[in-house]
């Protein structure tokens, strides 16, 4: 199995080594633009393989794509982070560009790929993918709602003093600050709803909370978040490789389901080897579905500042 992770940023660098500490790839391929940065954290990274006990081969490489020819799987991080203050959909100017060549120069070395596509704004990216390249839609997955539900369970784990393996939840709709769609309602404590534990005003709060992670952790770092994204990305990578028919929320084009067509935008789906293999109708309450519709209002207006 292997791994092309083009960007070798902050969160390149973390899904890389997440990848290499999982110990499921034979070789993951690091690429970047900036000469020698790939190279040097890639060796970095190697240098940790007898500590970490991990078998993967990880190799750096200044804008080579040669070198990333037969990848399985291709995950997409190159493009600038926001800075304190700025919302994703800034990012778009300068983003859509690289993420639009990146993909293009990825499938023409591998052309049975499965693109995860990170760079922000992730859901408009996860769109422009789709049209400049044509790739089957299964093969195109947008990562954001993985780490979204992950801090919500943080979040929800904080506020019902519990540990984080007793709670489940999951967060649809839009990466973006506003666009999040935390189902608080299908929130569990080992099975039991969190509204018997939590008042409405705490589960709200909760919510909010969870829609600004990115943003609270933005002001606190001066960057965005690379722990966390790089282990969401691992962990969908892992999913595909090792066909784990594992349920994640990610952004998707969807064709009528949940009553939105021609736009990516998170929703569970069914990872496996061959991508998404399926996308999850869940049962949303009016308020849930009004929610996702003014999310997808969001994000398609973000569409709409792409050249396609
Ligand atoms: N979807 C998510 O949940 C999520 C989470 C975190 C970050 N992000 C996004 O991921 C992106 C990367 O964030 P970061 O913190 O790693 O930024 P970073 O600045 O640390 O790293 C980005 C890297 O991309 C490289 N790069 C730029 N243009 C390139 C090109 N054409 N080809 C190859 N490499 C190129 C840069 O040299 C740099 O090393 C940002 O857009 C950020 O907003 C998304
Ligand atoms: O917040 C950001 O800009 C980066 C990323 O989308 C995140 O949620 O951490």
């Amino acid at each position: 199995m292997k791994v092309t992770v083009v960007g070798a940023g902050a969160v390149g660098a973390s899904c890389a080594e997440y990848i290499a500490i999982k110990n499921f790839a034979s070789e993951v391929v690091v690429l970047d633009i900036k000469e020698g940065f790939a190279e040097g954290k890639a060796m970095d990274l190697m240098q940790t393989a007898s500590l970490n006990g991990f078998d993967t081969k990880i190799v750096g490489v200044t804008d080579d794509y040669s070198k990333t020819a037969g990848s399985d799987i291709a995950v997409i991080t190159s493009g600038i982070p926001r800075k304190p203050g700025m919302t994703r959909e800034e990012l778009i100017g300068i983003n859509a560009g690289i993420v639009k060549t990146v993909s293009s120069n990825l499938i023409k070395h591998s052309p049975n790929v499965i693109l995860i596509v990170v760079s922000n704004p992730m859901d408009t990216m996860a769109y422009l993918v789709h049209k400049s390249t044509g790739l089957p839609k299964n093969r195109i997955i947008g990562m954001g709602g993985a780490l979204d539900s992950a801090r919500f369970k943080y979040r929800l784990a904080e506020a019902l003093e519990a540990p984080i393996s007793d709670v489940d939840g999951m967060v649809i709709g839009g990466h973006s600050d506003t666009g999040m769609v935390p189902l608080t309602r299908h929130a569990t404590r080992n099975s039991v709803k969190v509204s018997e534990f939590l008042s409405e005003d705490r589960l709200s709060q909760v919510a909010e909370d969870t829609k600004v992670g990115g943003a609270t952790l933005t002001k606190l770092l001066g960057t965005s978040a690379w722990y966390a994204p790089g282990a969401a990305v691992s962990s969908l990578v892992q999913a595909i490789a090792c066909d784990q028919k594992k349920m994640f929320p990610c952004s998707v084009m969807l064709d009528g389901e949940y009553g939105l067509k021609d736009i990516c935008i998170g929703v569970p789906v069914i990872l496996g080897r061959n991508g998404i293999e399926k996308i999850v109708a869940i049962d949303l309450d009016d308020a849930e579905k009004a929610k996702m519709q003014e999310s997808a209002v969001g994000v398609r207006a973000t569409n709409g500042l792409l050249d396609v």
